[in-house]
């Protein structure tokens, strides 16, 4: 079967093409309705990655977070209309000990094949995850970000020694906000701290114990670990401040994304002793883990409407690129386009 898929050929330009999709015994198909937009798709559709990644990557489909309806599926493992979350990465192999999203040869979605910017999406059944009943699909569009801080917060849980009086967050967009309030649900005897650049924005981060600008941090604040939610250029300013302000044996938490390499203080994490580790993406169980929180506690998607930005009804490529240009200005807040691709 013949299906449109929306490339970026080049940055700020995308174009339709037409691809065959596999109508198979194999694969459930999926008619994207919401779809989100992440940092890794700007990225992209700005240039921001270097000539040659950007050379060797497009033309491609962007976008990892969204869901869609199943519109068809051999495998009957899902009824026809269900509404279901798209998990990006597709692992290629199976380990023990390397989870799903860590495998080297896992492709994902809008990074080494094409994104869900699609007039339908081919995905086998353990790629789709069935939605709570009743949840707000605007919300659910930006599972797969959320999925992330799930996975990280996790890990951390396995990593980190058990002194867990503070966290400090450091950042205050959007993955900030969503994990210092997974952290909250995940690890409720904690106080988390967030440290970010911007009080309006800080304001609105109601659930957290404690808010601080980055330049009025008290001299004696102690932080027993901590996640850094920057990424590109503050990166750097971020983990340094957080290994001035951590205890000895913490552990850092390292999600931002960074094009550039970020000099750091490694007399202090070695005279500190401290433990750092990055994560990236997620892998089905935490999407799994992540549904059921939710049905757990809905107040978690009720916080998370507060970072719903702008909502763009998508039609055509005018509307694609209008959404992108939007979301390039936006203060804070995850675009979500309503997709009818
Ligand atoms: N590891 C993973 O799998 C994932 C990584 N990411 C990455 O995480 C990063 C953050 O994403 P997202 O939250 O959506 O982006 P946002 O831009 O919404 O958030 C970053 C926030 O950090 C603030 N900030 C800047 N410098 C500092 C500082 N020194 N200390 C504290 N806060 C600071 C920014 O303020 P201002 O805007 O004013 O500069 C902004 O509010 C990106 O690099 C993104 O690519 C996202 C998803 C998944
Ligand atoms: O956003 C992310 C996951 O949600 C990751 O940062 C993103 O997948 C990184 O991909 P790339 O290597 O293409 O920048
Ligand atoms: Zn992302």
């Amino acid at each position: 079967m013949l299906n449109t898929v929306y490339q970026l050929k080049a940055p700020r330009q995308f174009e339709a093409v037409f691809k065959d999709i596999p109508l198979d015994q194999e694969h459930v198909l999926v008619r994207p309705t919401h779809l989100s937009i992440c940092h890794a798709d700007q990225r992209y559709y700005q240039g921001n990655r270097p000539e040659a990644v950007l050379r060797s990557k497009l033309p491609m489909a962007l976008i990892h977070e969204g869901i869609g309806k199943v519109v068809y599926d051999p495998t009957r493992n899902y009824q026809i209309g269900e509404e279901v979350v798209m998990i990006p990465n597709h692992p290629m192999e199976k380990d023990e000990i390397i989870a799903e999203n860590y495998l080297r040869s896992t492709k994902f979605c809008g990074s080494s094949k094409d994104g869900f910017m699609q007039e339908y999406v081919a995905l086998l059944p353990d790629r789709l995850v069935r939605l709570p009943e009743g949840i707000d699909k605007i919300v659910a569009a930006f599972t797969e970000i959320v999925s992330v801080s799930y996975h990280a917060i996790s890990r951390f849980q396995r990593f980190s020694h058990e002194r867990r009086r503070t966290i400090g967050v450091w950042g205050d967009g959007n993955l900030g906000y969503i994990t210092s309030l997974l952290l909250k649900k995940m690890l409720p005897e904690t106080k988390v701290c967030i440290f970010g650049v911007n009080a309006n924005k800080l304001s609105d981060f109601s659930f957290a114990d404690e808010t601080y600008l980055i330049s009025e941090i008290p001299q004696d604040m102690q932080i027993d670990h901590a996640f850094e939610c920057v990424g590109g250029n503050g990166s750097p300013a971020a983990i340094n401040q957080i290994i001035d302000y951590i205890q000895p044996e913490g552990t850092i938490s390292i999600l931002g994304v960074t094009e550039d390499l970020a000099p750091i203080n490694t007399r202090m994490v070695l005279e500190k002793g401290l433990h750092i580790f990055g994560s990236s993406r997620s892998g089905r169980a935490d999407f799994e883990g992540l549904m059921e929180l939710y049905r757990q506690n809905p107040d978690v998607p009720e916080y998370l409407e507060n970072i719903v930005g702008t909502t763009f009804e998508v039609r055509s490529i005018k509307d694609m690129t209008q959404a992108f240009e939007t979301d390039i200005h936006k203060l804070i807040g995850k675009t979500v386009m309503i997709w009818n691709g």
